[in-house]
């Protein structure tokens, strides 16, 4: 299958290199400084013990993209810009959306294709260089109809399937969303701000406060108390197996980027409001990492 993958970040590195193994991938980016490091170098996936060279075709986004099928691995708050390139992806191609949080929403609403996909990347990828990206994690992408028949994803699903690198059918798009939505709104702004490891959250008991009381306002403004003992051990599992390792929030902050806070806590805290809600953690988290992203521009 012809696939383009859109936005040369650590997703996008790491699914053109195994997707290439059995597919044709064009990885389409912002510059021509990658896109000329990538058609020279191809790209090098760092695994555990090994390192694989992928030779991978790459073009500039705003060069016409003709493909079977088009991840979108740009952050949410990438998407506004490349909203009139999308518009011109021709209506039957089917496009698969791979943000967190679900500020991305909104802007599927208007989008006219046939065929609309949302997943959840359970891996952890992080872009060594323009043309490097090491796999820090190894999970599963969960995929599930946002706009189209079922039977299409089921083809798309298989068709991707690989299995060093698997994906799974989602029923629900907006439960899958929610419950990645949960995990990363009670542990990335809270590392962000502490400046901690996510492991940090369980065993410093002040910190472990923190995390309960943000927990509360999330499945409060979720309507989830029902499933509240569910999530919140998925959030502590979640903790335990990546405890020494730094949120992307973090991570965003410390190389001075914006953050995907609008689409996380963003969301919530909207929500929140329409509900005549009252959430201060959410709302003092959410003001302190806008505050924390604002600083950067007067460094
Ligand atoms: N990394 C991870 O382990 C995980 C990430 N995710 C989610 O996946 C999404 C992507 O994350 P990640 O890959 O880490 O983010 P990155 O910031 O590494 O990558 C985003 C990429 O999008 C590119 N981009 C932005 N605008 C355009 C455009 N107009 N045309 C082409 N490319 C563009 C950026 O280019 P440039 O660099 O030139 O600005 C950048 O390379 C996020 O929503 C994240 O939360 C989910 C699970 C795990
Ligand atoms: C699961 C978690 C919190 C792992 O760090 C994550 O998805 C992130 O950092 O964005």
């Amino acid at each position: 299958m012809k696939i383009g993958i859109i936005g040369g970040g650590s997703i996008g590195l790491l699914f053109s290199c195994y997707l290439s193994e059995n597919h044709q991938v064009t990885l389409y980016c912002r510059t021509i400084n990658q896109v000329n490091m990538i058609n020279q170098c191809g790209i090098t996936l760092q695994k555990k013990d090994s390192s694989i060279l992928s030779n991978i075709h790459a073009k500039l986004s705003t060069e016409r993209v003709a493909d079977e099928l088009v991840l979108v691995t740009v952050k949410q708050y990438h998407l506004p810009e490349l909203l009139p390139i999308l518009d011109k992806i021709p209506q039957h191609i089917p496009l698969l959306f791979l943000q967190n949080g679900m500020g991305h929403l909104d802007y599927l609403q208007k989008m006219k294709h046939d065929n609309i996909l949302l997943g959840v990347v359970e891996h952890g990828a992080l872009k060594i260089s323009l043309s490097t990206v090491k796999h820090t994690g190894f999970g599963t992408t969960r995929v599930a109809a946002y706009k189209g028949d079922m039977q299409k994803l089921m083809a798309i699903k298989n068709t991707l399937q690989m299995s060093n690198f698997p994906f799974e059918i989602e029923a629900n798009y907006n439960e899958m969303l929610i419950r990645k939505l949960v995990v990363n709104a009670a542990i990335n702004p809270l590392t962000a701000l502490l400046r901690i490891k996510n492991g940090d959250l369980l065993s410093n008991n002040y910190y472990f406060e923190l995390l309960k009381e943000v927990f509360q306002e999330i499945i409060q403004v979720l309507c989830l108390q029902e499933l509240e003992d569910t999530y919140f051990a998925s959030i502590v599992s979640i903790c335990q197996s990546t405890s020494n390792n730094y949120s992307s929030m973090l991570k965003d902050i410390l190389e001075h980027r914006q953050t995907e806070i609008e689409g996380i806590v963003g969301v919530l805290r909207n929500k929140a409001e329409i509900q005549k809600q009252s959430v201060p953690f959410l709302q003092f988290l959410y003001t302190s990492i806008k505050g924390m992203e604002y600083k950067r521009w007067d460094e």
